[in-house]
């Protein structure tokens, strides 16, 4: 039966391939035809060519995405409605009569698929998941909604979502189109406006989830979200590489991924401060610090200006600087004034002129003699130049200036701590202080570049070669859009969606708010696995971001990653530290409990368990070290030969982190080196344990020493 029955399937699942070729045909053509556009060679034939070529692209992009398990669902109605069966896609197709074909995932006529229950069936009698490898159908599974309506259907499988959550785990998060649970659907199909907040304790889906919404968002208004752009903030490089995969497999590609040391166009952080550094930078009380540095004089300029106008001698020394420079602070951002200092200077100059012969001449006289005195247009551009935010941050490694912009906000050991931070390259804790000075300079006034503009505009200049497209740019590569300039103007995006957000500092906040002002938002956490120790202050941040917002809150409280015996030990930590957790059910057993295990020798044991664990499992195997062991471990698994193919990479399937890198991760088993380490290296370290104790699918070890 349920061999005829994939049969079924596998015949409608030809048809709607064999339409997917037909799109793709006719999306290559309209390219083709954009590009002869283009050769006519005037101005509308290029905006044509790039509209077409964009929009041949995008559709492109979405069907080639689609082509993996392209049918994933189908639907059968009660008998009395007299309708065919609906087939639920990664895509919307038609056939040629423009009759549906297949339904997008996120199309309103799709919802019923993930929200009917037997409690609540809605009219379904039968869901059925088709399970795909390419083009083929595999096996099907159903679920019987409604056993008493009068049908025919056979029912075949004993539940997809199990069989989903069994298999191998590779370095990639997947989407989860196909089964979908009924209170995640209401998350991702949650009215648009204002903030959506999803909490849930580990593996209940948030991050998938998120992703999922962010999709939907596209789908139910793409205009506004692929122009204003949606912004996916996680906290690390490999979690953002873990997840970069999810929404390009669902066609979307209009979406930057950034990590928090990302965040700030241009720039790349990933090292990170020491928990107690990282406390300090990321308080709220930097944002006064950082307002007092950006108005500190520049610390090498020129401390004094001297001209002799006719019978006078001018000084403007460090008292007059002082009282010039806070006059243009007061008058607006630091570099928004640049073009108001020679004038400023100038006055202050012209007060100075007493004498009958310097009077007899006019202001303007001198204003105008000054401006073209090389000295003073030197003097006035060293001692007011553009700043950019890094010069200013590295001001901060003054000690004296240091001290002076702290007096009275930071305690005396939050300066020593700050003073002994700053390295040679940018920490992840730095971007957001970076952000901050950038908004408390401003961008530099745009140097006006006459008629550049029209001469690039003109397509009859023949030397004229164009090196991007729009198409190429939005489909470059998995991390796609990015904002038209580096100019704090050009931050704010259409959506914000901020993963792990019980991790976020003020500042950090700050940062994230700046982009939002006018977006939409999705905030997905769980407070008990935050390493953040003072959580009211970023409460408070977080509510200023968000500012008059309304927040819709959604909770789930199914956890689909662990094992129920990997959670029950979790769990149970968490009580015994007293975290207060939000503890959901794990539906799915293996049977086996994690190993707590007392070893002598931790090399041998390490060894032994992770050989034992790649060897029966088929996917991934964390290795998880306090962080001053990490070097150690590393060269231990380096070492031993027989892993040297699975690890070494980002895609590695054995893999060494420190406890805090495995927040949102996933693998199938871990070994867990020194668990009393990783709690004790710093004060948040009973939560950082409790993520690394809820990050296995199927098997984990934990290795002590006497
Ligand atoms: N409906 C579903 N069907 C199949 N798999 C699911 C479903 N929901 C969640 N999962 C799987 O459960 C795992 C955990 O999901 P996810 O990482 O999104 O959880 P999380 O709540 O963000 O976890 P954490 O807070 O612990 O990082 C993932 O492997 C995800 O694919």
């Amino acid at each position: 039966m349920a061999a005829r029955e994939v049969a079924q399937e596998q015949a409608y699942v030809d048809t709607v391939y064999a339409q997917l070729e037909k799109a793709a045909a006719s999306a290559q053509e309209l390219a083709k035809e954009g590009l002869e556009r283009g050769r006519i060679g005037n101005e509308g034939g290029l905006v044509e060519r790039d509209a077409m070529v964009y929009q041949a692209a995008r559709r492109m992009a979405t069907l080639d995405a689609a082509h993996e398990g392209l049918v994933f669902g189908r639907l059968d109605l009660r008998p009395e409605r007299d309708v065919p069966p609906r087939y639920i896609g990664r895509i919307g197709l038609r056939d040629d009569d423009y009759d549906t074909l297949l339904i997008d995932w996120r199309a309103p006529a799709a919802a019923v698929f993930y929200q009917a229950t037997q409690h609540d069936p809605q009219g379904v009698v039968r869901r059925r998941i088709l399970r795909s490898r390419g083009v083929t159908v595999l096996g099907v599974e159903d679920d019987l909604l409604d056993a008493e309506a009068e049908t025919d259907l056979e029912i075949v499988g004993e539940g997809a979502l199990l069989a989903q959550l069994s298999r191998a785990r590779d370095r990639s998060m997947h989407s989860i189109v196909a089964t979908i649970q009924a209170e995640q659907d209401k998350a991702i199909r949650a009215p648009q406006k204002g903030v959506v907040s999803i909490s849930g304790g580990p593996g209940t889906g948030k991050t998938v989830v998120a992703l999922h919404r962010a999709a939907y968002l596209l789908y139910a208004d793409r205009r506004r979200y692929e122009r204003g752009g949606v912004l996916v903030v996680g906290p690390s490089g490999v979690f953002m590489r873990y997840i970069e995969r999810v929404l390009p497999s669902l066609g979307e590609t209009a979406v930057a991924l950034r990590s928090l040391g990302e965040v700030v166009d241009g720039v790349k952080a990933s090292r990170r401060d020491d928990p107690a550094v990282a406390e300090v930078k990321g308080s709220a009380s930097m944002a006064e610090v950082l307002r007092r540095t950006a108005r500190q004089a520049v610390p090498d300029g020129p401390g004094e200006y001297r001209v002799f106008y006719r019978d006078d001698n001018l000084v403007l020394g460090r008292r007059e600087l002082g009282a010039i420079r806070r006059q243009l602070l007061s008058m607006g951002l630091r570099n928004r004034s640049t073009t108001k200092v020679a004038s400023t200077l100038i006055d202050a100059l012209w007060r100075q002129v007493r004498s009958e012969r310097g009077r007899e001449r006019t202001k303007e006289d001198f204003s105008e003699e000054l401006r073209t005195r090389d000295d003073f247009l030197e003097f006035a551009a060293a001692w007011w130049p553009v700043l950019d935010a890094p010069t200013v941050l590295g001001w901060l490694r003054d000690p004296d200036l240091l001290a002076r912009v702290s007096e009275g906000v930071l305690d005396d050991e939050a300066v020593r701590l700050l003073a002994k931070s700053w390295g040679e390259t940018l920490s992840v804790e730095d971007v957001a202080l970076l952000d901050e000075l950038r908004y408390l300079l401003g961008d530099p006034p745009l140097v006006n570049t006459g008629s550049v503009d029209d001469e690039w505009l003109s397509a009859e200049d023949s030397s004229l070669v164009e090196v991007t497209t729009a198409s190429d740019r939005e489909y470059a590569g998995p991390r796609g859009w990015t904002p038209p300039t580096h100019r704090v103007e050009d931050d704010g995006f259409a959506h914000v969606l901020v993963d792990e957000a019980q991790d976020l500092t003020p500042m950090q906040w700050r940062m994230l708010g700046r982009r939002g002002r006018t977006a939409t938002w999705t905030i997905v956490g769980d407070a008990a696995q935050s390493s953040w120790p003072v959580p009211a202050e970023a409460r408070r941040a977080r509510a200023e971001a968000l500012g008059d917002k309304q927040v819709h809150e959604f909770h789930l409280s199914t956890n689909y990653r662990n094992s129920s015996e990997i959670y029950d030990f979790a769990a149970a930590y968490a009580e015994r530290v007293g975290l207060d957790a939000d503890l959901p059910d794990a539906v799915r057993s293996t049977g086996v409990a994690p190993a707590e295990l007392t070893v002598d020798d931790l090399e041998a044991a390490v060894h032994q368990h992770l050989t034992e664990l790649a060897g029966s499992l088929e996917g991934t195997v964390g290795i998880v070290v306090p962080v001053a062991r990490l070097g150690e471990v590393t060269r231990w698994v380096s070492s031993w030969g027989e892993f040297a193919d699975e690890t070494g990479t980002p895609e590695s399937r054995i893999v060494v982190l420190p406890g805090l890198d495995t927040k949102g991760l996933e693998f199938d088993g871990i070994v867990v080196v020194q668990p009393q380490e990783i709690e004790d290296e710093a004060p948040t370290g009973r939560a950082t344990l409790y993520v690394v104790y809820t990050r296995a699918t199927q098997r984990m070890v934990t290795l002590t020493t006497p």
